[in-house]
């Protein structure tokens, strides 16, 4: 299959190469939004963006052919992920490629607000003259607090401390021994607001980042400490910036990224206190930077449209995994067997329960994801993946529980299903030889044997003479051959499960000539695809 690709926000040139180079066809057109775009969209399977277009769920609703969108860059807050996860695109960023071009720019940012050089410079560039106003304070000895200890945080740390500044960080997630290897002092957030001379924010936008610091919370900052965001607008609350200058709480901040962009009218007026300083989100906006993540999205995207690997994709956690040998039979088997199951499950089925036994069950999320694929392929118009399979599975109410051991006692790997009340079978187990050899290994307690394909009728029965011969007497007079068959039973004499493999798919009719048959009970059909 060939791929084109569309390019928007000027991503640099080197992303045209990679692309062309794996054969892909690229367009780009800078100046596309609307109605344009939307039109625009449709033929293309993937999309490079950075942070300036809105990729929302009318733009992927329009986007019928779409398969990847890729973030030259690192944070996705403009790209609607559950909706492109809802329909089943991958969404990919390039994590680290513009790390160090940020981390510098707050530095820079650190030391421009420290030495008052934005400010002085326009003032000389306005032929005035002022030393006096523009005193500054040396950073050295000077405690700097990092909020979110991530890759820029770090980065940033590691090029403030040869500054001589003393860090401290708040970061609930980052581990002590990362702070021990950086000689940092992991706080709490409040101790940090209240001793340091600069913080600075490394966090992506959330509930618990927004905001962050605040009129409501100005009682707590250290008196005259400045603040740097170079991470997203809204950490610090804009409208609350000037009132903290004015009342004294700090004594300057410097901003590189807007909760609108470019600001609206009224956040440009704010912007031009004195004490503010600003960049146009100039921090991923080197050179380096831009080449790096260029190249780095055009690469993961050619892989992941190519389906070779899915490196730096957010919502594919599973569909990464579907290069991987090792996995790749266990994923056929769940599919499979999940197809099965929803064919045996009574309508409106909204219960299972999946186990996973043996060496399958380190992958139990990602195989839990395939069977539900499976399962919903039957149920869903949409095209199920492993990308929005759960996602299907919550909008249609499906309860999912899952069960793991590591040892297996007949077999080296087993997969179970078990089903609501209300089905004829309440459990089924499969299993696969080799690499591609998939099977139905026991049902309902009893140990059955055949293929995990094609056209299958279940049914009990007494275990007596004759019946066999009855069902295929029956098959036989309809012209259906039998591919294979496996019977099970408790004990002889007693109750027995046969599943019979057939050549060709039944129709009701010829399904009910066996059901008609004297002995012959919870007959039930399945059709499986053959690969
Ligand atoms: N200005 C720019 O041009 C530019 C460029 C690159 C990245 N960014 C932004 O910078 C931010 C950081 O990027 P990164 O690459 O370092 O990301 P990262 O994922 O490496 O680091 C983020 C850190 O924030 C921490 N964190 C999350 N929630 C937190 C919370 N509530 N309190 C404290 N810490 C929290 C995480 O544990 C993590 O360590 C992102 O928002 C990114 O979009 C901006
Ligand atoms: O998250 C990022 O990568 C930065 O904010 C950079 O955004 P940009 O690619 O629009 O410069």
């Amino acid at each position: 299959m060939s791929f084109n690709v569309l390019l928007l926000d000027n991503v640099n040139e080197n992303c045209e190469e990679v692309f062309e180079e794996c054969g892909i066809t690229v367009h780009r057109n800078h100046n596309l939004s609307g109605q344009e775009l939307y039109d625009e969209i449709k033929s293309y399977h993937g999309l490079v963006v950075r942070s300036a277009t809105t990729v929302d769920a009318d733009l992927l609703q329009a986007a019928d052919n779409l398969k990847v969108v890729g973030r030259a860059g690192v944070g996705v807050d403009n790209i609607d992920i559950e909706e492109a996860t809802a329909r089943g695109i991958l969404v990919m960023n390039t994590p680290d490629g513009n790390t160090i071009s940020t981390a510098e720019h707050t530095c820079g940012m650190i030391l421009a607000l420290a030495r008052n050089i934005p400010q002085s410079v326009n003032k000389v560039k306005n032929r005035g003259w002022d030393r006096k106003k523009y005193m500054g304070t040396e950073v050295q000895t000077k405690t700097l607090g990092i909020v979110g200890l991530g890759k820029i945080g770090s980065e940033v740390t590691k090029r403030m401390q040869q500054f001589g500044m003393e860090v401290k960080a708040y970061d609930p997630y980052a581990s002590v021994e990362k702070a021990e290897r950086l000689g940092v002092e992991l706080t709490e957030l409040d101790e940090l607001l209240s001793t340091a001379d600069f913080l600075t924010v490394h966090t992506p936008l959330t509930e618990k980042t927004k905001g962050l610091i605040s009129m409501d919370n100005a009682d707590k900052l250290k008196k005259g400490m400045f603040l740097v965001n170079c991470a997203r607008g809204g950490i610090f609350k804009e409208d609350d910036l000037i009132p903290l200058i004015e009342e004294g709480y700090i004594a300057g901040v410097a901003v590189d990224s807007y909760s609108s962009e470019p600001p609206t009218d009224e956040l440009y007026d704010l912007l031009d206190h004195p004490q503010i300083i600003t960049t146009p989100h100039l921090g991923a906006s080197t050179e380096e930077a831009q080449e790096k993540v260029a190249v780095q999205i055009a690469r993961q995207m050619s892989d992941a449209l190519e389906q070779k690997s899915f490196k730096g994709s957010l919502n594919g956690k599973s569909i990464s995994l579907t290069t991987n040998k090792e996995v790749q039979p266990y994923l056929k088997l769940a599919e499979k067997l999940g197809s099965m199951a929803i064919q045996l499950a009574p309508e409106h089925a909204n219960e299972f329960s999946f186990r996973y036994t043996g060496t399958c069950a380190k992958f139990a999320d990602v195989l839990t994801d395939s069977i539900l694929k499976g399962i919903l392929s039957q149920h869903v118009s949409e095209a199920v993946n492993l990308i929005n399979a759960r996602h299907f599975a919550d909008e249609r109410g499906i309860n999912i529980r899952e069960t793991t051991a590591s040892k297996a006692q007949t077999f080296n790997d087993l997969i179970t299903i078990t089903l609501d009340d209300g089905a004829e079978y309440q459990e089924v187990s499969a299993t696969v030889f080799g690499d591609n050899d998939y099977r139905i290994v026991e049902i309902d307690g009893f140990g059955i044997e055949l293929q995990l394909e094609g056209d299958i009728i279940m049914y009990q029965n007494v275990d007596k003479p004759g019946m066999l011969a009855g069902v295929s007497g029956a098959l036989a007079n309809q012209d259906i051959n039998i591919a294979s068959l496996s019977l099970g039973r408790t004990k002889k004499g007693e109750n027995a499960i046969t599943a019979v493999s057939v050549d060709k798919e039944l129709t009701d009719q010829e399904l009910k000539t066996i059901l008609d048959l004297d002995g012959v009970r919870a007959l039930q059909y399945v059709s499986l695809p053959v690969d």
